[in-house]
């Protein structure tokens, strides 16, 4: 597997973070990332994608210093990462991971004294510890869950208390390996909604997700894990190639789909763009985004083909409500 030197072109700054050229096999096994690149840039949401045993959760792994890789080299801030105490937890102060399974992560017997546990040990004065995990189970919307012993917490409640303990450590980005996998449809919103918040506070955030229709709708940019490489570039441009789709053995998201096949039956104008939110789409489907169609032309949808009266291609009066 090998990959492209990350897009720098796009006018972004220097990465916070960065794999360069990385190589990574388990003991024993086959090389599981070749030559692999990655850039995480300041502010941006980067969804990662691939299909199961790609290499996701081994590059975030490489990313955040869990795993190290070789040939390659990790750089934080411009500088090489060392592998030692004091460069491991230069690290690990500014990129946290937060694994797939919480029970992975949670170990303490309380919430408090878990989410405490990563502040503790930079030594920072009690005070601090105290304002960090107060604005952690805060951010996490679990302050209630305090003095509640991690084993009698559900699911859900495990995966925020997890992540508080990555967010009481303030780092400047935030890697999550699959947060919704295992949530339901509110906990995914619930989690979405802390994600945001985060983001207004200038935390910059990758996710590892098997979903496409979250990664068009949550993420700036995107990196799509494949046998032939590691692709990056906007989200809205690399999951519209269904050929690193199908690479990736991943779908395409259902706007993009009902978008192409709008503009096909000649209701959208060539060159679209997909609504990514249900706030874009009620913006989209409004009368007067392109031109009256969407919403009906108030002709009569049997008065055959003719010329289209909102002066877009396809058959006169024809109805997005015409094609369900
Ligand atoms: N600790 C390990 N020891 C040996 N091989 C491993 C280990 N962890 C992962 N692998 C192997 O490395 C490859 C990549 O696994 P990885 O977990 O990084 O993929 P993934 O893209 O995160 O998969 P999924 O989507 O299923 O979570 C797989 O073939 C897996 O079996």
């Amino acid at each position: 597997m090998t990959s492209q030197r990350p897009d720098t072109a796009r006018g972004f700054g220097p990465p916070v973070v960065e794999l360069v050229a990385a190589d990574y096999a388990y003991e024993d096994g086959p090389p599981v990332l070749s030559a692999v690149s990655f850039a995480i840039h300041e502010g941006r949401a980067t969804a990662l994608l691939g299909r199961n045993g790609g290499g996701k959760t081994t590059l975030l792994r490489l990313l955040s210093g869990g795993l190290r890789c070789a040939p390659g080299q990790l750089v934080l801030e411009g500088s090489p990462v060392r592998y030692d105490r004091k460069g491991l937890t230069r690290l690990r102060t500014t990129v946290q991971l937060v694994v797939q399974d919480p029970d992975d992560q949670l170990f303490a017997a309380s919430v408090e004294q878990d989410v405490s546990f990563g502040p503790m040990n930079l030594g920072l004065p009690e005070e601090e510890v105290r304002a960090r995990v107060r604005d952690a189970l805060e951010a996490l919307d679990i302050a209630g869950l305090r003095d509640r012993p991690t084993h009698l917490l559900s699911y859900g409640q495990r995966k925020r208390a997890a992540i508080a303990g990555a967010v009481a450590m303030r780092p400047r980005v935030l890697v999550l390996d699959e947060p919704t996998a295992g949530l339901d449809p509110h906990g995914q919103e619930r989690l979405l909604d802390v994600l945001a918040r985060l983001r207004t506070t200038g935390t910059t955030i990758v996710m590892a997700t098997h979903d496409v229709d979250l990664a068009l709708r949550w993420a700036d940019d995107a990196a799509v894990l494949t046998d032939e490489g590691l692709r990056t570039g906007s989200v809205a441009t690399l999951l519209a190639r269904q050929e690193l789709l199908d690479a990736a053995r991943l779908r395409k998201p259902w706007s993009m789909a009902v978008t192409e096949v709008l503009t096909a039956g000649g209701l959208l104008p060539k060159g679209a763009a997909a609504p990514r939110t249900p706030e874009e789409l009620a913006r989209w489907a409004a009368p007067g985004h392109f031109g009256p169609s969407l919403a009906g032309s108030g002709q009569d949808p049997g008065s055959g083909p003719g010329p289209s009266p909102n002066g877009l291609p396809g058959p006169a009066g024809q109805r997005l409500s015409d094609l369900s």
